[in-house]
């Protein structure tokens, strides 16, 4: 199934945007008696999704919704460079997330060298399909901690991989594979700022007319339902 693209005037218009379109897909899962299963991600745009979501969250129940993490830096449970923590502070206390449904990531201070955190990261995955799947881009066209030309992680037929060498600091990582992250009705890719524009062209736009996943992994994860790419003007502006 293809990629669909939502656009925005700019970020603030984006980001409310979404936050409504979230708090909309939530609610309706409510509705219907189940919990709402959503990975969440790190990265500048996201971080700013969280706070307008905990400023405006709907008609969910908040402390009825689990939560996963599609990457994370993997450093001590403390560190501010982990995504984690960031959501936890901005979006999941604010709103009331009950602790039992959100499932943090390992981190360092378990002791676990990353390989086998990777797994343990994994094992905590649902059995089933998430309902919606938030990613953030990298201006090099990475998302989760799916970096391009890294074959081996982007093509996984596992759940999770360790990355070990990530050319973003910090360099020890654990991310969901694009096998994963399709496993979810929705996959909802966020992007603002011309400094994705060039990444949004080789995804959606790719001279030749092919896209080639590894060497642009945010174009590998797609929703069973939809894959809706969320921009800006300024991150569309390639198109
Ligand atoms: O390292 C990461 O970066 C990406 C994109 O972040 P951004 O600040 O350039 O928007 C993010 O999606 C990922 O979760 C994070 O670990």
């Amino acid at each position: 199934m293809g990629i669909e693209v939502e656009r925005s005037a700019d970020a603030a218009a984006l980001v409310a945007r979404v936050a409504a379109a979230l708090t909309g897909r939530l609610a309706s899962v409510q509705a219907e008696g189940r919990v709402p299963r959503v990975v969440l991600a790190g990265g500048s745009i996201i971080e700013e999704l969280h706070r307008t979501l905990a400023a405006s969250p709907g008609a969910v129940d908040w402390s009825r919704v689990e939560f996963w993490w599609g990457d994370e830096r993997y450093v001590e449970s403390w560190s501010s460079e982990r995504n984690s923590l960031a959501a936890v502070r901005d979006l999941l206390k604010p709103l009331g997330a009950d602790e039992e449904l959100v499932h943090l990531p390992p981190a360092t201070d378990s002791g676990q060298p990353v390989q086998d955190a990777a797994a343990t990261y994994a094992q905590d995955f649902p059995a089933g399909d998430f309902d919606v799947v938030l990613l953030g881009m990298g201006p090099d066209g990475h998302t989760c901690s799916l970096f391009p030309g890294r074959e081996d992680d982007v093509l996984s037929t596992l759940d999770a991989v360790a990355v070990v060498d990530s050319p973003k600091p910090p360099p020890l990582r654990l991310s969901m594979t694009p096998a994963r992250l399709s496993r979810s009705a929705y996959v909802w890719l966020v992007a603002s700022g011309s400094g994705k524009a060039e990444a949004v062209r080789s995804a959606l736009a790719p001279a030749g007319g092919t896209v080639d996943p590894v060497e642009v992994p945010a174009a590998a994860p797609r929703g069973r339902e939809a894959t809706v790419w969320w921009l800006d003007e300024d991150a569309a502006a390639l198109l």
